[in-house]
């Protein structure tokens, strides 16, 4: 009996020692896969940013139906409407109920509002209004801002310094703001860098048509209707680019997409901004007629450009500079690269050197960009640098 007892004693510690040493490995390896597998996959940060974009673009939409946009300038003469300030503070709110850790690049900040309380109403009203319509998703960004004072709040988190360290997000609530005003093309964007790394990036562009085969057309602005229109891009680093409709309902599925296979370069459809301001249509132009492109350049705003060509609508996006000093923005091309990139194609600047987004809020080791199926970037390129060249 007592030899009995001292047996199971005995095998009942040896047990406990052993559970006791695979502790440490246990929880290394729940770690492990806490950390290593959504990093890795991106799966989740997707999926917020997609809903983020989503929402963002339903409010954008409503603020289009209004005849008071509540445009101000800022003090580079650039516009900022009810709706940028409205989309930033609903992203901004969803990533940090989901992310409160990480860093956020946004283009806007809420100075203005906190003396302009006319402007700052108006903008609550549309925020408070906007809710997906799929209750779960809503909860998952973290449900409505509480409060107007914590809304100018939420606006103003967006002041990252950026650099080459930790996860850090970049917004661009409406891209393409005069596109926008004009009843253009404008795109609710927003990007995850990871050490530097585009990792995660989705475009939502409420006026694009929403057929992936669709004839790119030059959108300069008109009158707008939904019909067929809206498409959410949105691409993983690694895992390819995809889209789908953009709707007020639940998430479509999403459907890979990739650039149009280039044989001829001269029979290449390229796209670049409506703003002479922006890229230099002359020597887009020069470049062009350099590949012995005939057809028209299509002019649209905003990143809608990456994402046309990403999906074959279009060939080449080039946006050349017209001033020495001007340093793009990040949050103005992030998403767009990881789209086009990961649907077969190339974006460097002028140089022919990628795009660095760990310089901080801009692009400040790059000039201009150069974005065009992988077979015939070198081509574009070689074209670019002629035109440059002869001008210098
Ligand atoms: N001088 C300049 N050169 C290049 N880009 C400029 C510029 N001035 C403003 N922009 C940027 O051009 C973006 C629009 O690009 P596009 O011409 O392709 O539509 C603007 O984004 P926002 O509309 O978000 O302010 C703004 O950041
Ligand atoms: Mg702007
Ligand atoms: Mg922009
Ligand atoms: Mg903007």
């Amino acid at each position: 009996m007592s030899y009995k007892l001292t047996l199971r004693t005995l095998t009942l510690v040896s047990t406990l020692i052993l559970a006791l040493s695979l502790i440490p490995t246990l929880r290394r390896l729940t770690l492990l896969t806490h950390h290593i597998a959504p990093t890795m996959t991106y799966t989740r940060e997707q999926q917020i940013a997609l809903l983020a974009v989503q929402r963002a673009a339903i409010l954008t939409k409503a603020v289009y139906k209004t005849s008071a946009k509540g445009t101000l300038s800022k003090s580079d003469a650039s516009p900022v409407t009810v709706g940028d300030f409205g989309a930033q503070a609903l992203i901004i709110s969803a990533l940090k109920h989901n992310f409160p850790d990480d860093e956020i690049v946004a283009e806007e900040e809420a100075s203005d509002l906190r003396s302009n309380t006319a402007l700052r109403d108006q903008i609550w009203a549309h925020v408070q209004e906007t809710r997906l319509q799929d209750e779960d998703a809503e909860k998952e960004l973290g449900g409505p801002i509480p409060s107007v004072e914590r809304m100018v709040d939420v606006i103003d988190m967006g002041g990252s310094k950026g650099g080459a360290s930790g996860r850090i997000w970049t917004i661009d609530p409406i891209d393409g703001t005069k596109g926008f005003l004009r009843g253009g093309q404008y795109a609710v964007c927003l990007a995850l860098l990871v050490d530097g790394q585009v990792k995660v990036g989705v475009l939502g562009c409420p006026n694009l048509p929403v057929d992936d085969t669709a004839r790119l057309e030059a959108s300069i602005g008109q009158d707008q209707t939904d019909e067929g229109k809206g498409v959410l891009f949105s691409a993983i680093e690694g895992q390819g680019a995809l889209s789908r409709p953009l709707t007020d309902g639940p998430l479509a599925d999403g459907k890979k997409i990739a650039m149009r296979g280039v044989t001829d370069i001269a029979k290449a459809i390229f796209c670049e901004s409506v703003e002479a301001g922006h890229s230099s249509h002359g020597d887009q132009a020069a470049i062009a007629k350099k590949l012995g492109i005939t057809n028209a350049s299509v002019r649209m705003d905003s990143q809608a450009k990456y994402g046309s060509i990403a999906r074959g609508a279009g060939d080449l996006y080039l946006r050349l500079p017209v001033s020495q000093t001007y340093q793009e923005k990040i949050w103005d091309h992030a998403a767009g690269v990881v789209i086009v990139n990961e649907a077969g194609g190339k974006v460097t600047d002028v140089a022919g050197k990628p795009l660095d987004f760990s310089k901080g809020r801009t692009l400040a080791d790059n000039k201009g960009v150069v974005a065009a199926p992988k077979d015939v970037h070198e081509q574009v390129l070689a074209a670019v640098k002629d035109v440059l060249g002869v001008k210098a």
